[in-house]
C-alpha cells in the first residue's frame, strides 16, 4: 500500500477525450496510477423512477455528492483504501456494487467537474483541462451515448441543448482558469505523452525502490497532507 505522492486532476466538457487520456496514462504508467471517475460520485437516485431520472440536470454541481467524493480522495492521501461507488449510465443512477480501491502513488481524478471544488482544487498537485471544440465534443457524445450508453439521438440532442451545453458554459468551461495544463483535442499524442514524463519523473524522484512494506529496509512513512 502506497500514500499518494502526486494527484492530478483532468477536466474538460462532455467529449472532450478526458477518459482517454486518464486512460492512457494508467495503461503506460501502469498500477502506479490509480483512476477515479467523478461520475461514480453521481448522487445516488434510487429514490426516483426511471422516468424521473430521464429529466435530472446531470451537468449542474448539485448532481455530485461532493461530501463522498471529498471524503475518499482524503482517505486515499492518507493511504486508507476506499470503497468507490459504480455508476450505471444507462440506468442514470449508481449501482449497488462498490469496488475496493487501494492507494497508489498516482491518483487521476477525472470528470467535467474535476477542477471545481475548492476543497478537491486543494488536494490536486497538477490540474489539466482538456479542451475540445463544442462542436466536435457533441459528434463525439452521439456516438458515444448512442452506442455505449443506450441513448437515442433525439435524446442526446435535447439533453445536450436543455441542459449540457448552458451548464458547460456556467459552470465547467469556467475551471479552466485553474488548469496548469491545457490539452487541445484530448488524445493528442504529444501532450499525452508529456503528461507521462512528468508522471514517470514524480514517481522516479520518490525512488524506484519505494515501499511500504514494515519490513522492508527500504520503507518509509509520509505525513498525511495537510
Ligand atoms: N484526440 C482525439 N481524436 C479523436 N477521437 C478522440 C480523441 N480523444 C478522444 N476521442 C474519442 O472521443 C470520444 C469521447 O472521448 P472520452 O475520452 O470518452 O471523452 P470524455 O471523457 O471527455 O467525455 C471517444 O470515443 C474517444 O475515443
Ligand atoms: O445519468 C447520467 C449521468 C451523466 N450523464 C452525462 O454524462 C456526462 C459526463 O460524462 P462525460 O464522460 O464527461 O461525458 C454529463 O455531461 C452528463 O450529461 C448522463 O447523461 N446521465
Amino acid at each position: 500500500m502506497s500514500i499518494p505522492s502526486f494527484v492530478i486532476g483532468i477536466a474538460g466538457g462532455t467529449g472532450a477525450g478526458k477518459t482517454t487520456v486518464a486512460r492512457t496514462v494508467a495503461d503506460t504508467v501502469g498500477e502506479a496510477v490509480t483512476r477515479i471517475p467523478i461520475d461514480n460520485y453521481y448522487e445516488d437516485l434510487s429514490h426516483l423512477a426511471f422516468e424521473e431520472r430521464t429529466e435530472v440536470n446531470y451537468d449542474h454541481p448539485d448532481a455530485f455528492e461532493w461530501e463522498l467524493l471529498r471524503e475518499q480522495l482524503n482517505a486515499l492521501l492518507m493511504g486508507q483504501p476506499i470503497e468507490m461507488p459504480q455508476y450505471d449510465f444507462e440506468a442514470h443512477n449508481r449501482t449497488d456494487e462498490r469496488v475496493t480501491v487501494e492507494p497508489t502513488d498516482v491518483i487521476v481524478l477525472e470528470g467535467i467537474f474535476s477542477l471545481y471544488d475548492e476543497d478537491i482544487l486543494e488536494m490536486l498537485d497538477l490540474c489539466v483541462y482538456v479542451m475540445t471544440d463544442a462542436d466536435v465534443r457533441i459528434l463525439r457524445r452521439i456516438e458515444r451515448d448512442v452506442i455505449d450508453r443506450g441513448r437515442g439521438l433525439e435524446g442526446v440532442i435535447d439533453q445536450y441543448l436543455e441542459t449540457v451545453k448552458p451548464m458547460h458554459e456556467q459552470f465547467v468551461e469556467p475551471t479552466k482558469k485553474n488548469a496548469d495544463v491545457i490539452i487541445p483535442e484530448g488524445a493528442n499524442r504529444v501532450a499525452v505523452d508529456l503528461l507521462i514524463e512528468k508522471i514517470q519523473a514524480e514517481l522516479a524522484a520518490d525512488g524506484p525502490e519505494r515501499t511500504d512494506d514494515p519490513d522492508s529496509e527500504l520503507s518509509f512513512s509520509e505525513p498525511p497532507r495537510d
